[in-house]
């Protein structure tokens, strides 16, 4: 199932955002204890960083994965873990303990496989794939979601939960990211655009349907969220 959602304003991009992972996190806490959600960097990461202390959760059954996650120390200004962190802890109850977070001393190759193994311990029973409650994914104007880039043989990853990439056509080179099996096993996605500069972006996505990667994020049910500007040449 995909929806569009269009907007009026950023404000509310981040309003509608915000209030579907709500209604998405008190479904699966009701019936499975827990939310387990996928971030993104980004504006994704800008947008979700407003809007989550504007709802109130039992935050202890939040567990917060990365969609993506750049190869790099916590304390510089690319890790995305460090940008919620930094935005997110002063306003909102969480700790450490709520992410599953890469090791950035490890190669891309040896972090994405330490990753992958991180993600499986929180699906102990599970043969197979898990099902993701909900990913927050992006796109970059090149229409990359993730860390999976047009063009790039990592699309076609089919064997592997995470994969990492050390030669990234946007920098920083070394990331680590989920592939299209795991994120498109998801429950739900949503994708939120805000700003005339992702005007031409969400055209080649919704418009003209081109083959982009964040064309092929599939799960069970996928939200675009966007603001008027963002949506002008729909
Ligand atoms: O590098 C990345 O870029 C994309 C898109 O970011 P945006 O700022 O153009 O919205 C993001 O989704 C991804 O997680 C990130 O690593």
């Amino acid at each position: 199932m995909e929806k569009i959602e269009v907007v009026d304003s950023e404000e509310q991009v981040v309003h509608a955002l915000v209030h579907f992972v709500e209604e998405k996190s008190k479904a699966a806490i009701a019936e499975r204890d827990r939310f387990v959600i996928g971030l993104s960097g980004g504006s994704a990461c800008t947008f979700f960083c407003k809007g989550l202390p504007m709802i109130t959760s039992d935050w202890t059954k939040w567990k917060f994965i990365f969609c993506d996650e750049r190869i790099v120390p916590f304390d510089d200004a690319e890790c995305t873990f460090s940008v919620y962190k930094n935005q997110l802890f002063s306003k909102i109850p969480l700790t450490d303990e709520n992410f599953v977070v890469i090791d950035p001393s490890l190669s891309a190759k040896d972090a994405a496989e330490d990753y992958e193994r991180k993600l499986k311990a929180l699906y102990p029973d599970v043969v197979g794939l898990p099902k993701f409650d909900f990913l927050l994914v992006g796109a970059g104007p090149d229409g990359h979601t993730c860390s999976l880039f047009p063009g790039h043989p990592l699309l076609d990853v089919t064997d592997r939960w995470v994969t990492s990439i050390e030669d990234s056509p946007k920098p920083p080179p070394c990331r680590v990211t989920l592939t299209y099996p795991i994120i498109n096993n998801a429950l739900c996605a949503a994708f939120a655009f805000a700003g005339a500069g992702k005007a031409d972006l969400v055209k080649r996505l919704l418009k003209d349907k081109e083959d982009l990667p964040a064309n092929r994020v599939k799960p069970l049910e996928l939200l675009w969220i966007l603001d008027k500007s963002a949506a002008s040449q729909l």
